[in-house]
């Protein structure tokens, strides 16, 4: 077992991952992230985006093929390694925001700087530097039952970046905002990325994110593709007229 060169943060050799039930979801994908480095995973619905972020971010173990972070063996680790591992250096966020409802926004975001150690005044600091960053500082004492779902998600926006995670995990993270919204959040995040060297992996059907990505990948089918090109809105024929060039 070799392991990746030394400034791939991320590394996987020929993934392979069935679900429980035995629905093959990814087909032997390769791929190195390097750090700081922001790339966006696309592909139409079913593709396997969300399946190849929890198999890089440890969520899911992987038993056929190989993910490295940096010289740790991912696929190696046990549940508690993986878990704490994740904790430790890596950050999710959800297409649908899930907060703490008995902590307000602000509180929210404190959370995981709070896990790591930091005392709370400074991680109110902190949280609330972040809400005004993603244009939600005037609901920082809402509780997220108080707020719309696009503010929820912004606020789950801050409180993956509040940490400064070595690795980002974005499973389509404007989903849930106004298409007008999707741009200006998207420039934050990737603009915070960048200032604090965070690598990202986002996963998006959003144009706009692959344009502000350093880099794509796209899959189809649960494998990697060198172009994609989607049918359509008039096309009834559906994914079944995706053109595949590996
Ligand atoms: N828990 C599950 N059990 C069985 N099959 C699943 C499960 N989750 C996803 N799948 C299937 O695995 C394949 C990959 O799904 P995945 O969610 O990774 O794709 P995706 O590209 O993220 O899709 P979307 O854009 O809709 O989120 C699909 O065929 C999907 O139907």
């Amino acid at each position: 077992m070799e392991a990746p060169p030394d400034n791939d943060v991320l590394w996987a050799r020929s993934l392979h991952f069935r679900h429980p039930d035995g629905s093959p979801a990814l087909a032997g994908v390769s791929l190195a992230v390097r750090e700081g480095e922001i790339l966006a995973v696309t592909g139409p619905r079913g593709s396997g985006k969300t399946t190849l972020l929890r198999c890089l971010s440890g969520l899911v173990p992987v038993r056929m093929g190989e993910v490295w972070f940096n010289s740790t063996p991912l696929h190696t680790l046990g549940p508690m390694r993986r878990e704490r591992l994740r904790r430790d250096r890596f950050c999710w966020i959800d297409p649908a925001p899930v907060l703490v409802p008995e902590l307000n926004a602000w509180e929210n975001v404190a959370l995981p700087l709070m896990l790591r150690g930091a005392g709370r005044r400074r991680a109110k600091i902190a949280a609330l530097e972040w809400l005004e960053r993603l244009d939600v500082g005037d609901k920082a004492r809402k509780r997220p039952y108080e707020l719309q779902q696009a503010e929820r998600q912004r606020v789950s926006i801050a409180r993956a970046l509040v940490p400064a995670p070595t690795v980002l995990f974005a499973d389509e993270p404007t989903a849930p905002l106004h298409h007008a919204d999707r741009t200006q959040v998207l420039r934050t995040l990737t603009t915070a990325a960048r200032s604090h060297a965070i690598t990202v992996v986002l996963a998006s059907h959003d144009p706009g994110a692959a344009a502000l990505a350093d880099r794509t990948l796209a899959l189809l089918d649960g494998r990697r593709v060198s172009t994609l090109h989607l049918p359509d809105a008039n096309d009834t024929e559906g994914r079944a007229a995706c053109s595949l060039s590996v």
